[in-house]
């Protein structure tokens, strides 16, 4: 594995109950690169994404992430990898400002005010600073989740359907972000279903399948999607 390789996966297996939900799956990561992974419901997108992060045990084959096993405790790879799957959480007694000043403040994130104020902007969610998550519409509470992984250093962003309850205009934006990101030597892996997604940010596009698992270019990927 080259040494500035994020995320590798060979032969990748994923599943419940040693039952696989789709064909093995290979993969590199690069900084600066970002992959997007693109299938039907049900072809094992979030399955894929929690086994790589270590979250779920994988059937079979290897994974390396950031030079290691995948282990959600090592806390360097806490430190280095930044994600928003579908299981995130709130403190129902914090409000968004402190959410997003909490996840800054345990990364030590310099001047997290000031980072934090952009960041509401950057969101779309200053008007909803203060309120509380049961105070937040479904969408504003995603753009929460999305600035929290946006606050915190990171290597590797890994995003699972991002685009999930987010109007057009801040869907442009996330691209725009993602797209920012890539360019600044981060390394992103996101599920979506999205073809403005795929098309702006990706930079190669797997996608899973019943027959088997494919490498497409991100224009292959973006038109595969209207066919699924
Ligand atoms: N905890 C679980 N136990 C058993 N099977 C599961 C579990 N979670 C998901 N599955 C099954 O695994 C398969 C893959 O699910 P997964 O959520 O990874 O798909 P996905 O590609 O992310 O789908 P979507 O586009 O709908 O988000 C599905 O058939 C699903 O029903």
């Amino acid at each position: 594995m080259p040494e500035e390789t994020v995320l590798s996966v060979r032969a990748l297996s994923v599943g419940y109950d040693d039952e696989p939900v789709c064909a093995p799956i290979d993969l590199d990561l690069t900084p600066g690169e970002a992959v997007a992974v693109i299938g039907a419901n049900g072809t094992g997108k979030s399955t894929f994404l929690r086994t790589v992060l270590g979250l779920q045990e994988p059937l079979a084959g290897r994974t390396r992430l950031l030079g290691a096993e995948p282990d959600p405790r090592d806390g360097d790879l806490r430190a280095s990898v930044a994600s928003v799957l579908g299981d995130d959480a709130f403190f129902p007694s914090l409000t968004v400002t402190e959410h997003l000043l909490l996840t800054a403040l345990g990364h030590r994130v310099p001047d997290a005010r000031d980072v934090v104020t952009d960041l509401l902007e950057e969101f779309g969610l200053t008007d909803r600073a203060d309120a509380l998550p049961a105070a937040l519409s479904s969408g504003q509470r995603r753009r929460v989740l999305l600035a929290a992984a946006f606050v915190r250093p990171r290597s590797l962003l890994v995003l699972d359907e991002p685009e999930q309850r987010l109007d057009a205009g801040m869907r442009n934006r996330l691209a725009e972000l993602l797209v920012e990101e890539r360019e600044d030597g981060g390394a992103v892996l996101v599920a979506s279903h999205d073809p403005v997604v795929v098309e702006r940010v990706a930079t190669s596009v797997v996608l899973l399948h019943d027959d088997g698992v494919r490498t497409l270019d991100p224009a292959a990927g973006a038109a595969a999607i209207a066919a699924l």
